[in-house]
């Protein structure tokens, strides 16, 4: 086996592992449903309301048990015939928004990308390891502390940014984070950097405060770059469940995303979000976390997803 295929046979397992508590959840339900019985209206319904109880949210789950009742009604399906059914049908829904984050620098310049998203959802985690994927692409890449608020926050983007071995400009606690961002594409540009990443705060006193603070990053950037921000990526914390559709919602009112990675899938029995978002939003997913270590992160693969999520083996 080939170097490439050992990691991901051992991405997919943590992967598998990760989407435990949701598949064992949805295979379960499965069993209950399906077992001696046809699909009729009362299993259909039944396995609606067990897609909505794994977080699929109700318009999403109804179109993925329609999508798999299909020219199927009233035939007797095997359990394993269903669940590569069902992660056909969430397959389709996952393809168009499994897009991994372009780490080639733009046409006017590095790529500049701004993580956003709620405080804890895993931002600064997800930079250092976007970082770390990056340079084993050889791509070369500037961090920016732009969480000016927390002298924590900065130490830890630092302590990413040591391991995966890439600059962090960073300024004192409470300085101004658009003027730091401004600093930060302009360096990028003159060091002949691919990618400049910048971390910001994810709570400020209040709503309207953030709103201002990134809208300012974002206005501020242009300055240097009017193309850019090239990316605005939200993280999305996977154990907040039907959550995440409120915090994109109000994000998206705040800037305008291009992305979402979604983080900490690794133990908890939601994942099933993830098809909520990609069927409401159809923002390009550009990877998914399954642990806090360097190489817990990676590009969101739909199918693999797929089956991982309802318990299929590859
Ligand atoms: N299990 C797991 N933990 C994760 C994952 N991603 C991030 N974390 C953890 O979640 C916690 C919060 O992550 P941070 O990267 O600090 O989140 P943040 O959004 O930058 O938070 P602030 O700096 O407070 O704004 C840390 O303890 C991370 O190790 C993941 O995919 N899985």
């Amino acid at each position: 086996m080939s170097e490439e295929q050992t990691s991901k046979g051992g991405w997919l397992s943590r992967l598998r592992a990760g989407l435990k508590k949701t598949s064992s959840r949805i295979g379960d339900g499965l069993v209950g449903i399906f077992t001696k019985r046809k699909l009729d209206a009362e299993t259909l319904e039944e396995l609606e309301e067990l897609l909505i109880q794994a977080d699929l949210g109700p318009a999403t789950a109804a179109k993925v048990t329609a999508g798999l009742a299909k020219g199927r009604y009233g035939q007797d399906l095997g359990l394993d015939e269903i669940k590569a059914l069902l992660a056909d049908e969430i397959a389709k829904i996952l393809e168009p928004v499994a897009q991994p984050l372009n780490f080639a620098p733009a046409a006017s310049g590095p790529r500049v990308v701004v993580m956003v998203g709620v405080n804890g959802t895993g931002k600064t985690t997800t930079l250092g390891k976007l970082s770390s994927a990056a340079v084993a692409q050889r791509r070369r890449v500037l961090l920016a502390a732009g969480d000016t608020f927390r002298a924590a926050a900065v130490e830890q983007l630092e302590v990413w940014g040591q391991r995966a071995g890439v600059p962090v400009l960073k300024r004192e606690t409470g300085a101004d984070a658009a003027g730091l961002a401004f600093d930060a594409v302009e360096r990028g540009r003159r060091d002949g950097m691919d990618l400049v990443f910048i971390d910001t705060a994810g709570r400020l006193h209040n709503k309207a405060g953030l709103m201002a603070e990134l809208q300012k990053i974002v206005r501020v950037i242009g300055k240097v770059d009017p193309e850019a921000p090239h990316e605005i990526v939200l993280a999305l914390d996977a154990t907040t469940g039907q959550n995440a559709i409120n915090q994109v919602e109000t994000f998206k009112s705040m800037v305008p995303l291009t992305g979402l990675v979604l983080t900490k899938l690794d133990g908890t029995a939601k994942g099933g979000v993830l098809v909520a978002l990609a069927d409401r939003f159809g923002l390009p997913v550009h990877a998914v976390g399954v642990g806090e270590g360097i190489d817990d992160l990676k590009p969101f693969e739909a199918r693999a997803f797929a089956r991982a999520l309802v318990g299929l083996e590859t």
